[in-house]
């Protein structure tokens, strides 16, 4: 891995009330970003396959979260997961609530 992917990965993830690392052409990608469109939030995306150093970029991910899969979230710092449990989140309500702490709804 290049030495500036892990801190630039992290500084994103910091700086960022929302942020998703994605693929442009990941389908669970488009459905974590869709929903979160839905609810009419700002968050910022990191195609990964679309920017020198991504591939470093989700080999820091995988460091940090344990997660290589994309699309990778992060709430407020707090580690989110996958589509799957965004859209667990959003089923059961909660994710409203974390979107309200990080203080972008
Ligand atoms: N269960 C995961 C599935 C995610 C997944 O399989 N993503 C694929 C891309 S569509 C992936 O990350 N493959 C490995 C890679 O692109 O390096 C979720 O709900 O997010």
């Amino acid at each position: 891995m290049a030495a500036e992917a892990m801190p630039k990965v992290q500084s994103l993830i910091d700086e960022s009330p929302v942020v998703v690392f994605s693929k442009s052409y990941c389908p669970y990608c488009k459905s974590t970003k869709s929903t979160l469109q839905k609810i009419g939030i700002d968050f910022k995306v990191i195609e990964l396959d679309q920017i020198n150093g991504g591939s470093d970029m989700q080999d820091a991910l995988e460091q940090i979260s344990g997660q290589r899969t994309v699309p990778n979230v992060y709430i407020k710092q707090k580690h989110i997961g996958g589509n799957s449990d965004v859209q667990a989140l959003d089923k059961s309500g909660k994710l409203q609530g974390l979107l309200k702490e990080a203080g972008v709804v």
